[in-house]
């Protein structure tokens, strides 16, 4: 706390990056301090009771936490938070949260989409519109269709619950199985990934990127699904190996991607996967709808009430399983 009682949340952003929207809130309940690298760090952390992370400066935050005196809870302005964790912020006893559930919605709606525009062969129609060409075919129904959501956790549950409310069969995969879900047909625990991909049209990933889920989806996995089937990753990059993704398109393993996480972002212009046809791609932006950054402050700041109270705070971070949900 400062001399006027006041607790110190210092915001951690990248350089250059203006100050999150609606930051006054929480500057007219705290003193709030900006830091985008090692040093600023050093300058702020000393007698920083939060903070509030909006970009993952982790090594400059490593080389600087020991200045970290008093320093009791970090808040992710991201559901994922692979790309923040350090050894040294999963040992102490430093409590971290997310930004889960903030994106639930849109994430379930671009999946939606994504399947909706393979059934409906819009890259295809798109392509010939650009041609002036006029071209009719057949296309697939996706009713019916089973989607399987690996990763069956509050962005899983949306989807789930959209897809199902248009007519597919949604199942999951998660840690925990439970036979018994208002929005699965059924959560299958991982250990039956392999059997699960063989009947599934569409595979979504919406699991977090953990050593778990790394490179999960290999050439193992795509020589599991069917032929048919379209993968769609709005979880993380290196869950899947590129290289065996391409080789699997390739060879006819599956027959499609939707893809808005990658191995190395932004993806370099001269990358393979852009000239594929059946690959359709976005720029880590599955998630990000107009107000997005303003929905994320408001959430921390229900959460710096809470904590400001005493109170328990909410979706907090496993920092040994690397998620906030179950
Ligand atoms: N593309 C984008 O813009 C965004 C991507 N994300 C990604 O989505 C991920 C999921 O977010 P939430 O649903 O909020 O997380 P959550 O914590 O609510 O759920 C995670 C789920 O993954 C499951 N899981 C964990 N390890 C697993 C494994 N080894 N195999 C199968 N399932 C496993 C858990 O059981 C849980 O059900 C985030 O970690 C982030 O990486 C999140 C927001 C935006
Ligand atoms: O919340 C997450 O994990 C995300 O991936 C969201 O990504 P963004 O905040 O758009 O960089």
């Amino acid at each position: 706390m400062t001399a006027s009682n006041k607790p110190v949340v210092t915001v951690l952003t990248a350089p250059g990056e203006a100050p999150p929207p609606g930051i006054e809130a929480v500057q007219a309940r705290a003193e709030v301090r900006f830091a985008c690298d090692e040093q600023t760090l050093r300058d702020t952390l000393p007698g920083t009771d939060v903070m509030m992370v909006t970009d993952f400066r982790t090594e400059a935050l490593e080389a600087a936490w020991p200045t970290a005196d008093r320093l009791k809870w970090i808040h992710a302005t991201s559901a994922g938070v692979d790309a923040l964790m350090f050894p040294a912020l999963i040992k102490g006893d430093v409590t971290v949260t997310n930004a889960r559930g903030i994106f639930d919605r849109t994430i379930a709606e671009y999946v939606l989409c994504s399947i909706l525009m393979f059934a409906k062969d819009f890259p295809r129609s798109i392509r010939l519109q650009l041609k002036h060409e006029w071209k009719h075919r057949d296309t697939e129904r996706a009713e019916g269709k089973q989607v399987l959501v690996v990763g069956a956790g509050s962005i899983g549950r949306q989807i789930g619950r959209l897809v199902n409310a248009a007519g597919m069969h949604a199942h999951g995969i998660a840690r925990t199985p439970r036979q018994k879900d208002p929005d699965f047909v059924a959560v299958h625990g991982n250990d039956e990934l392999y059997d699960q991909l063989s009947h599934a049209d569409f595979v979504v990933i919406a699991a977090p990127l953990t050593p778990q889920t790394e490179g999960l989806f290999d050439s193992k996995a795509f020589a599991a699904m069917k032929k048919s089937a379209r993968l769609i990753n709005i979880g993380r990059g290196p869950i899947v190996k590129t290289d065996d993704l391409i080789q699997a398109l390739d060879d006819g393993e599956i027959a499609g991607a939707a893809l808005d996480v990658f191995e190395e972002e932004p993806l370099p212009e001269d990358h393979p996967l852009w000239e594929r046809e059946n690959v359709i791609m976005t720029a880590h932006m599955a998630g990000d709808f107009i107000g997005w950054k303003r929905a994320l402050t408001d959430q921390f700041l229900e959460n710096f009430d809470r904590w400001h109270k005493g109170g328990e705070l909410f979706n907090l971070v496993n920092k040994e399983l690397g998620y906030a949900g179950s």
